[in-house]
């Protein structure tokens, strides 16, 4: 593991530079601050800290969902319409699934395509594609109501990536799943992103989940929320059970834990 530092971008230009951002809110709260952050191309980072640190405030700025009070948020890589604004290319997973319940899993995962105006067969036919790789064939005619938390997760992920988009912004995609369910979903994660080679950035309260997901770990601690510590994990891909249950892993969790601990004390 390496020393923290703000200039990590998995070489070549950042997909996203965040430089020197502060987020206030309206009733006073400074909810982070002077984060300086550079996502690089094809890296899975994970922002690790403790409830109210700020995570969920600076991914939904990163994803345009807010603006930053000071600071930039830049897309160096990307064009820009006619007012300056970047064409985010994103897809955003929220802890909850939020899917429309009226709708089967395929209708779910074409909406995004059929937004953009893709011919309904076209859509239909990603879709079915973005479904089996999530490992949802043959449910594609379920509702919502008949399928299992993560089977819904899997609908959710589906269709932030059916756009197929650059970055994928996770905020704690699996809080609310069991461990058994939450561990198949990060091996199907991971694999997804062995294959797809899109860039994650997956907000966690969990040691272990950031560890065994993440080429990088950005620890923060809150109030007000910053970054403390900037981490890479030095194991290979592919991870699985093997990685899981290894000396190697248990060592990176306790490296992990402790800047975390450090974080909170600060
Ligand atoms: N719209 C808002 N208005 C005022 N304060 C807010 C708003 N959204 C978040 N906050 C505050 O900003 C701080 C950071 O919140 P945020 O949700 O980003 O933290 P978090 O690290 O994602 O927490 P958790 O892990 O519990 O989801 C908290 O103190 C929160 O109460």
């Amino acid at each position: 593991m390496s020393t923290p530092h703000d200039e990590k971008t998995g070489g070549g230009k950042p997909l996203v530079s965040v430089r020197h951002v502060s987020k206030q809110f309206a009733n006073g709260t400074l909810a982070v601050r002077d984060v300086n952050l550079d996502l690089g191309t094809g890296q899975f980072i994970s922002l690790l800290g403790p409830s109210g640190c700020g995570k969920s405030t600076l991914l939904r700025m990163i994803a345009g969902l807010g603006a930053p009070s000071t600071g930039t948020i830049e897309w160096p890589t990307t064009s820009h319409d006619a007012s300056g604004k970047p064409e985010r290319d994103l897809g955003f997973v929220f802890q909850d699934p939020t899917l429309m319940p009226w709708a089967n899993a395929l209708a779910n995962v074409m909406m995004p395509l059929i937004l953009k105006h893709m011919p309904k067969r076209e859509a239909e036919q990603r879709s079915a594609e973005m479904l089996e790789l999530v490992g949802l064939k043959g449910f594609e005619k379920s509702y919502p109501r008949e399928l299992s938390g993560g089977m819904k997760m899997r609908v959710s992920i589906a269709r932030a990536l059916v756009m197929r988009p650059k970055i994928l912004l996770m905020d704690e995609p699996f809080a609310a799943l069991d461990e058994i369910t939450r561990h198949r979903l990060n091996d199907d994660l991971l694999e997804l992103w062995w294959k797809t080679k899109f860039t994650a950035v997956f907000v966690t309260h969990s040691v272990f989940e950031s560890v065994y997901l993440s080429k990088r770990i950005v620890v923060m601690a809150a109030r007000p929320g910053r970054v403390m510590a900037d981490l890479d994990v030095d194991a290979p891909y592919p991870r699985d059970e093997l990685f899981r249950t290894s000396s190697d892993y248990a060592h990176l969790c306790r490296v992990v834990s402790g800047k975390l601990k450090e974080a909170i004390g600060s």
